[in-house]
């Protein structure tokens, strides 16, 4: 039996995994929300490690909150830093492999083309910059590691652009859509059942992985692919505009290439198109 910590579970990717670790035979879980477990408390990660012992630890918990980073550089770095760096210390001390999420937005956006594991890192907002510190400290720190980047993440739960956009279509408001950022949207339900299947297979290929949906669009393209989903496409309007104001820099390109990880553990990635509809069959009714 695996036994598997997971942190940050309230939120939108926890929830996911809360979902897909329902009848996994082999892995035994436990789900710690920001109240149970801090990671910015190293007494906090301790009280759960001193119970028992853990094979796995996935990382989900995190400031996500982009523009507001830009203000909060401090807390975006206590949680996306030193929080990931507590995590790596005590799952190397245990013998326990980390699994943590990492973003799209540790890149910078200038290559035109797909991004590799192995390109430059060079976040251009405070969220990137937090984000590609923690990575740094887990790959000094811990041996036994997957830092699993990913991008653009919605699902049922929580808050994200595709709950923005079906909110404002329903209520018949005129939306206006930026096409300045090409990536790919990931459904969160998607990165749960890879992150699953890695702890199942784990062939103890350590290192960074992109593991995303394919195919690639703009956040404009996103947002009419939901409207268009939703049915909603008469009761909105659906401007695109190559200038959106926000407090925090966002990378003009950021698609990940997902051959190494589909490669690694032979893991199929869908298109992004397929996966929106998946998702918005299981809308929350809430
Ligand atoms: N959302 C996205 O579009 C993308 C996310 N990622 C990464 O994926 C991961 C999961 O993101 P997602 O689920 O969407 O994010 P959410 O913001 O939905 O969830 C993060 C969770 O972490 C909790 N949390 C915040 N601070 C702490 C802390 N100090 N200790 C413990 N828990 C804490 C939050 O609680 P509370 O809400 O109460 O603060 C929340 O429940 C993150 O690492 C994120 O950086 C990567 C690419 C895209
Ligand atoms: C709501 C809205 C946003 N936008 C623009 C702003 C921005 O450029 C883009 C996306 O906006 P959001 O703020 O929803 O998304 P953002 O917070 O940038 O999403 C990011 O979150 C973090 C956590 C990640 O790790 C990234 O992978 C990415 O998913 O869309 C519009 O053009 N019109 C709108 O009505």
């Amino acid at each position: 039996m695996k036994k598997i910590l997971v942190t940050g579970a309230n939120g939108q990717l926890g929830r996911c995994i809360q979902d897909a670790s329902k009848n996994q035979a082999g892995l035994q879980f436990v789900f710690a929300t920001k109240e149970g477990l801090d990671i910015t408390e190293v007494d906090s990660i301790k009280a759960y490690f001193s119970k028992q012992g853990f094979d796995y630890c996935i990382n989900t918990a995190a400031y996500t909150n982009v523009d507001q980073a830009e203000k909060e550089t401090e807390a975006a770095f206590q949680i996306n830093a030193e929080g990931a760096k507590n995590l790596a210390d005590i799952c190397a001390e245990n013998d326990t492999t980390l699994i943590h999420i990492s973003t799209d937005y540790v890149f910078d956006g200038e290559k035109e083309s797909p991004y590799v594991e192995t390109d430059a890192t060079n976040p251009i907002n405070v969220y990137g910059a937090s984000k590609l510190k923690g990575e740094q400290f887990i790959r000094g720190i811990c041996k036994k590691y997957y830092v699993l980047r990913t991008s653009w993440l919605y699902s049922q739960y929580g808050h994200n652009f595709l709950k923005t956009i079906q909110k404002h279509a329903i209520a018949g408001n005129p939306l206006t859509i930026t096409t300045e950022q090409t990536g790919t949207p990931t459904n969160a339900n998607d990165l749960a059942r890879i992150i699953l299947k890695i702890i199942h297979k784990d062939p103890k290929k350590y290192g960074v992985y992109h593991a995303s949906n394919g195919g690639s669009t703009t956040w404009f393209g996103f947002a009419k692919e939901i409207v268009a989903q939703l049915g909603l496409t008469a009761k909105t309007t659906l401007a695109e505009t190559d200038y959106y104001p926000t407090f925090a820099k966002r990378p003009k390109n950021s698609v990940l290439t997902t051959k190494k990880v589909t490669e690694t553990f032979n893991v199929f990635v869908k298109d992004w198109e397929k996966s929106l509809q998946s998702v918005i069959s299981i809308q929350e009714t809430t």
